[in-house]
């Protein structure tokens, strides 16, 4: 028998040096690694969590942000529940290549996979290159959500991945409403409460 209710995999995008591997250490290990060394591939974490008494069990994929490794990273897209797009809000170049990441995006991942853009580092606020409002209007126009984060200070780490891990739910729920709806018998499946637990504004 499962030991969870729902198993999600989230997969992290994004230039390299952004911080994908630091939020992931944070969130699954509550640390800040010191000298954390580039990804090289693809890292792979697993954390379970619990969400109004149901038991979520995320899969947390790393990848390289480095050009080299793009078609290793690439094949992991497709079956991503989640993607987090990241880029550093101290490096305006890291803002500047997300349109190319949403080409792969849009190539490479499932065409319902949940997208959320982060801007990470905003414990550097003084070395900041990239207004909070350029990258909500940014994420507006792409339909995703938007956080900024710090792994370093773990400003709002929990939540980026304890929201993702709601709005999952609630995706899979309405899914299987959908699916339930096309083979069930008239006035059967038709209602479901969501958990409403969290969200990202
Ligand atoms: N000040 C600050 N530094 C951070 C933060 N997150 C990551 N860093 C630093 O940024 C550098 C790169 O972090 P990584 O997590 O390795 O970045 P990455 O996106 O995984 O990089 P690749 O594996 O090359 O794709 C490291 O020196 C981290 O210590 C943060 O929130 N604040």
């Amino acid at each position: 028998m499962e030991d969870y209710d729902y198993l999600f995999k989230i997969v992290l995008i994004g230039n390299a040096g952004v911080g994908k591997t630091c939020l992931v250490r944070r969130f699954t290990q509550g640390l800040f690694p010191p000298g954390q060394g580039a990804t090289i591939g693809v890292d792979f974490m697993i954390k379970t969590v619990e969400i109004k008494g149901q038991k979520i069990k995320l899969q947390i994929w790393d990848t390289a942000g480095q050009e080299r490794f793009r078609s290793i990273t690439q094949s992991y897209y497709r079956s991503a529940n989640a993607l987090i797009l990241t880029y550093d809000i101290t490096c305006e170049d890291s803002f500047r290549c997300l349109p190319e990441w949403l080409r792969e995006i849009e190539q490479y991942a499932n065409s319902k996979v949940v997208a959320v853009l982060v801007g990470n580092k905003i414990d550097l606020a003084e070395r900041r290159e990239v207004s909070k409002q350029q990258a909500e209007e940014f994420a507006e126009a792409q339909n995703m959500h938007y956080l900024e984060t710090s792994a370093k200070e773990s400003d709002n780490v929990e939540k980026l991945f304890l929201d993702l891990a709601c709005e999952l739910i609630r995706e899979a729920k309405q899914n299987a409403l959908v699916n339930s709806e096309d083979s069930s018998m008239p006035g059967e499946g038709k209602t479901i409460s969501y958990l409403n637990c969290c969200s990202f504004s």
